[in-house]
């Protein structure tokens, strides 16, 4: 399902009041709540109205489990780490303990080396490979997660986290691959801005063709995936007019 929203502010405001009814769902039902948290630019809103009042009180955070769709291979002080930011944005600004959160990188271990031990991290709190929610940005060329377009990860089917060098940006990147991010039970893609406005049209209206927009792939198996979008970016669309 697709909700159009004025601006960044609006579609921020509907992902914080998904996350939180997704998460109190959650909790009520199996005693927890698993999110895999995104980078970008387009959550910094989210996670910013989620660490502070009135959202913060809503979640149980003692019962919270944090993991993440997708890294960049840095050093969680690096100012490019997906990590650093949601910390500095929300993980800082509420009680959740700190065993509960499993950032994507290792100081000293090898990206393909520590995808593995991952798949455990994993297993510790995602039952049956399922998460909660999974929340994804997409990017101007139709990415999503670290699933960029033309690259070797997009055919991955057996494992559930991979790492691999992206020449493009001359750094490694690991992330869940598409299988494991359709088990989730729900899954929200946000984005806003006109520069998204002709990979939207694409990925949603368009003809398939995963390789080019890979964000086509995201298509849960047995859940709920929310495209939260705002005008500038829905602008292209036909559902969005
Ligand atoms: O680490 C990353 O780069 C992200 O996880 C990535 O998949 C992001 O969501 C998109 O690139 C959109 O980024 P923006 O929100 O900044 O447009």
């Amino acid at each position: 399902m697709i909700g159009i929203y004025k601006n960044q502010q609006d579609l921020s405001t509907a992902a914080a009041d998904l996350f939180i009814a997704t998460a109190k769902d959650a909790i009520t039902k199996r005693g927890s709540f698993t999110v895999a948290l995104t980078g970008g630019n387009s959550p910094a809103l989210l996670y910013a109205l989620l660490g502070d009042s009135p959202y913060k009180e809503e979640v149980e955070w003692d019962k919270v489990f944090v993991y993440w769709g997708d890294e960049r291979w840095v050093p969680l002080d690096d100012e490019k780490s997906n990590a650093r930011m949601a910390f500095d944005t929300l993980l800082n600004h509420v009680p959740i303990p700190h065993d509960h959160i499993f950032p994507m990188w290792e100081e000293g271990e090898s990206p393909q080396l520590y995808a593995i031990k991952y798949e455990q991290l994993l297993d510790l709190h995602v039952t049956a490979e399922r998460f909660d929610l999974i929340l994804l940005g997409m990017g101007d060329d139709g990415h999503t997660a670290s699933l960029f377009p033309g690259t070797a990860v997009l055919q991955e089917n057996k494992k559930r986290v991979a790492a691999y060098y992206l020449a493009a940006q001359e750094m490694y990147r690991i992330t869940l691959t598409a299988p494991m991010i359709n088990l989730a039970r729900t899954i929200i893609i946000m984005l806003y801005g006109l520069n998204k406005a002709n990979a939207l049209y694409e990925v949603l209206e368009g003809e398939r063709n995963t390789e080019k927009y890979p964000a086509q792939l995201i298509q849960p198996i047995d859940g709920e995936v929310h495209w939260l979008v705002d005008e500038a970016a829905a602008k292209k669309l036909a559902l969005g007019k």
